[in-house]
């Protein structure tokens, strides 16, 4: 039976969830699920702007045949390539006799490379700006390379002023019936869910993001319709807001988020000490979290929220404590930048970790190191208290500082 929602008179929203995969991209845990967005528009013409996953193909085509109610599909626009959008272009081209697909020509290079399925006389390649009409509403192309793959545009409807714009603006969770931003309590789960989207997923496309931005900056937008989570109508300044920060890794924050690794519990404890002494002087939401028990994706988003990060580890076979190595690489490949950072090491023998640590922060951009940084060896003892108290009281200047 469909499943559909009204995205405006003429447009519809024929996605689905999927409530069942347990890690998005065979990596990133999703405990609230993933939506597939696809939008329906009627018009003189009919126009589809992206397919699913193939996981929800069966809800997916009898949300479309339902939505046409008899009439025929005349375009698919693919702004996306990715397969967990892809997977039904076949079917539709073989529902569809008359159907073409709207694509540019790396949308093209990809379906070729992906699919085997005969394009001859089906598709319609695009350049940046083109513009499709279906009557009263036309598509304009919108070319958005690495945001975040190289074929990526958005579709822009000028007489609603929608905004169809792929993987971005998009999040992790499922939809529990509501559609729409202002149907849902955004801080209660999906802004983790989409910082966490963001950051892992098109974190390291900056640039690309901010080159989009500035593309669309000049353009009245009433909605956006992603591939991934809600439609966003109301929050748009917010989540415009959120993603100036994020593309410019400008923290969300001037606050502290704690990473920590603890084979006996040493280093752990030199950390709880660290928070409480930050948590006295008046230091508010502190995170912190265990780099062995905490998935790098939420890791990762916590670090674009926060100004400050603490790194606390052990020293394990003249190397980093290989969960903090997982998260430091993590940063380099996401292209994180622009954070102070505290250090902390432990070794009972010969402890090189903070050297390694910051080194490897030294790769990245801007990353200020604080002094002192602490060394442990073994378990906490009173002579290293002060070497805590001299960090906490450096965090603190900083957190203060302009
Ligand atoms: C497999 C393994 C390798 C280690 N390698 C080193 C090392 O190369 N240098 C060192 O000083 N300590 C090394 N250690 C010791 C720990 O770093 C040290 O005991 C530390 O205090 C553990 O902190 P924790 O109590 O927070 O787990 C190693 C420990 C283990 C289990």
């Amino acid at each position: 039976m469909y499943c559909t929602r009204a995205v405006s008179d003429a447009v519809t929203w024929v996605g689905g969830n999927d409530r069942r995969l347990s890690l998005f991209e065979n990596l990133f845990p999703i405990p609230r699920g993933v939506t597939y967005n696809s939008y329906l528009i009627l018009d003189e013409k009919t126009a589809l702007i992206d397919t699913v996953d193939a996981s929800i193909s069966r809800q997916f085509l009898e949300n479309i045949m339902h939505t046409l109610a008899g009439r025929h599909l005349d375009y698919l626009v693919v702004n996306h390539m990715e397969p967990d959008h892809c997977a039904n272009i076949e079917e539709l081209l073989l529902r569809f006799p008359e159907l073409k697909v709207v694509g540019n020509a790396k949308t093209f290079t990809l379906m070729r490379q992906f699919y085997d399925f005969d394009l001859e006389g089906r598709i319609i390649t695009v350049v940046e700006n083109d513009t499709l009409s279906l009557g009263a509403h036309t598509l304009r192309f919108v070319f958005t390379p690495m945001v975040h793959w190289p074929e990526v545009m958005m579709t822009y409807e000028e007489h609603e002023h929608i905004l169809f714009s792929a993987d971005a603006f998009g999040s992790f969770g499922a939809l529990n019936g509501h559609l729409f931003d202002d149907e849902i309590d955004f801080e209660c789960g999906w802004m983790a869910d989409t910082r966490r989207y963001y950051g892992n997923i098109v974190g390291k496309y900056g640039p690309q993001v901010q080159a989009a931005l500035n593309k669309l900056s000049g353009v009245e937008i009433r909605m956006v319709c992603p591939l991934h989570g809600p439609v966003w109508r109301s929050g748009l300044d917010r989540l415009l807001d959120k993603y100036r920060h994020w593309s410019t890794y400008t923290p969300e924050e001037r606050s502290v988020a704690v990473f920590y690794g603890s084979m006996y519990g040493d280093t752990e404890n030199a950390v709880n000490i660290l928070t409480s002494r930050l948590a006295e002087a008046g230091v508010k939401n502190i995170a912190v979290y265990d780099v062995s028990s905490t998935h790098v994706s939420t890791m990762i988003a916590e670090v674009f929220r926060c100004s400050h990060l603490v790194l606390a580890a052990p020293t394990y076979n003249n190397g980093v404590y290989p969960a903090m190595l997982n998260l430091l690489h993590d940063m380099k490949a996401l292209n994180l930048q622009n954070r102070t950072v505290a250090l902390m090491e432990n070794g009972s023998w010969a402890p090189s970790c903070a050297r390694q640590m910051r080194a490897l922060l030294e790769e990245m951009k801007s990353m200020e190191i604080l002094e002192p940084v602490v060394t442990l060896k073994s378990a906490l003892k009173d002579d290293s208290l002060a070497q805590l108290d001299a960090l906490r009281d450096a965090l603190i200047a900083s957190l203060m500082a302009e």
